[in-house]
């Protein structure tokens, strides 16, 4: 059996000495004092909650840091048991009596009686999680808890690391449909959670500018802060796309990919907490255009579909899934629960608060979402949900995984029905033997993957490639366009000179 770890309890807990000539009392809702007397108090709830979770086989215990309703100056600490129930009120004599022994070899004393009288197994884990509320004291307490759990040896999870108050999201609205409505939200929202920025009519802004270009609209310049987070919508409001500058004021968008895996990994983390995992399935759609990075980090964690370009493609390919999430990179999208799934989220009855908390926020989501296709506006906000619940800036939202680079030609080509593809558009089978050279380069790039179809609304035929470097992937989708444009009877004479 275990012995208590009275060396490193005796050193950490000298440096949180009792207060003399105090009492304190575990009462109604743990201890709540004036703050600057509790210091050793949380390190002493620290060790207790330790010791608590190792009589409980290492079940996780909750410890927060909150004085509630009253005064500022004023802080307290309780005790949560597994199930996110109160703490056994067997167990508050026991957090008075440890938060009132006077020095650290009382504390030492108390400690040992109460591991013999409850028959405590040392050598069992324990875990610990904790969290505060805004108090200016906040912080110093919390880290006086730290020592306590650190010194019994408990493993603990901070849950209560909160965002630091976001900025302001920017919205460009390419000055279209859409801007009349997001400057309306801001009325309801406040301009502390939401700017609205009038930009020129699809004029070097919007969310296809964003995309193709990858550069912020240069009306935004100046205007959005390192860290803080921008979204353009196009002219008619049906796309979305994110972005956010870093530290050094780069740019990094944040497309349709990356908003399908901020969103399908959020849902499965709920479906699974609800306990409803067996019976609500949740897949995804994408189209060739998906950045091979994105279906990687995707298919690790649930069904991914690929289909043909276009919203109607994707949404009905969603709709066999029970909730079925898909955004074209672009940014096209929504996600779509199935009748049978809004039945099940509407008749449930969880067994757990945990499982309590994820339906209500799955019923949340499934009003959010606007599921009929071309609500930019509504994809914004579940976008805001996600990264609210999650704590993420767009620094963290942006390394669920790290795009392939990639390209994406134009080619004008005589005829361009004469370019027929299967596969969900990945293969070519007219014109008869390309796809099979096509093959052939791609086999000399690493990470290589090209694709070749006609355009359903240009008169072109795109090329999109991939590489694992971003020369590689360009001199990839150049190869491949001259080979289509040779291939197909273009003119040597026009033929363009960034073809290779
Ligand atoms: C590569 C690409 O972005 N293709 C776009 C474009 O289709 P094309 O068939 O590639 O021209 O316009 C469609 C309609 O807006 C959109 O759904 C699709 O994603
Ligand atoms: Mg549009």
């Amino acid at each position: 059996m275990s012995l208590l770890p009275v060396e490193s309890i005796s050193a950490l807990s000298r440096l949180h000495p009792k207060p003399a000539q105090i009492h304190f009392q575990y009462g109604t809702a743990g201890f709540r004092t004036i703050a600057s007397v509790l210091d050793s108090v949380l390190f002493r709830v620290g060790v207790l909650a330790g010791l608590r979770s190792k009589k409980l086989d290492g079940k996780t215990i909750g410890v927060m840091v909150t004085a509630s309703h009253n005064p500022e100056q004023d802080n307290g600490v309780k005790l949560v048991d597994p199930r996110g129930e109160m703490l056994d009120t067997s167990w508050e004599i026991h957090a008075t009596a440890l938060s009132n022994a006077q020095t650290t070899d009382d504390f030492i004393r108390e400690l040992e009686k109460l591991v013999q009288a409850l028959k405590i197994d040392l050598s069992k884990p324990a875990r610990v999680v904790y969290a505060r509320d805004t108090r200016p004291s906040g912080a110093s307490l919390v880290s006086s808890l730290e020592d306590g759990i650190k010194a019994i040896g408990a493993e603990g999870r901070n849950a209560g690391a909160t965002r630091e108050t976001p900025q302001p999201l920017t919205i460009d609205c390419a000055n279209g449909v859409g801007a009349p409505i997001a400057a309306r939200l801001v009325e309801y929202l406040g301009d502390t959670c939401l700017w609205f920025w009038k930009t020129p009519l699809n004029n070097a802004c919007g969310a296809d500018y964003v995309k193709t270009t990858q550069k912020l609209p240069p009306s935004l310049a100046g205007r959005l802060q390192p860290g803080q987070r921008g979204c353009s919508l196009d002219g008619d409001a049906d796309r979305l796309m994110y972005y956010y500058l870093d530290d050094r004021s780069h740019f990094h968008m944040l497309d349709g990919d990356k908003i399908t895996a901020l969103v399908a990994a959020f849902i499965v983390e709920l479906v699974k907490t609800s306990g409803l995992d067996s019976q609500i399935k949740v897949g995804v759609v994408q189209t060739a255009y998906a950045n091979g990075a994105s279906t990687k980090y995707l298919s690790e964690r649930l069904p991914v579909r690929c289909v043909s370009t276009g919203v109607k493609h994707l949404h009905h390919a969603a709709e066999h899934y029970n909730i079925g999430v898909y955004f074209e990179a672009n940014g096209h999208g929504t996600v779509l629960f199935s009748q049978p799934t809004q039945d099940i989220l509407a008749s449930y009855e969880p067994t757990t608060p945990a499982q309590s908390t994820a339906l209500e926020h799955l019923r949340n989501l499934n009003q959010l979402i606007n599921q009929t296709v071309g609500d930019a506006l509504s994809d914004m906000l579940l976008v805001e949900v996600v990264l609210a619940h999650k704590a993420y800036s767009g620094n963290e939202w942006d390394s669920l995984y790290v795009d392939l680079p990639n390209r994406l030609v134009k080619v004008v080509v005589v005829d361009r029905t004469q370019f027929k593809t299967e596969d969900a558009e990945r293969q070519l089978v007219s014109p008869v033997g390309l796809q099979q050279k096509i093959n052939e380069l791609v086999r000399r790039y690493d990470g290589g993957r090209s694709f070749v179809r006609p355009s359903g609304t240009e008169d072109v035929v795109r090329v999109y490639a991939e590489a694992s470097i971003k020369t590689q992937a360009d001199e990839l989708a150049f190869r491949v366009a001259g080979l289509v444009y040779d291939e197909s009877g273009g003119n040597p004479a026009t033929r363009p000179k960034e073809f290779l």
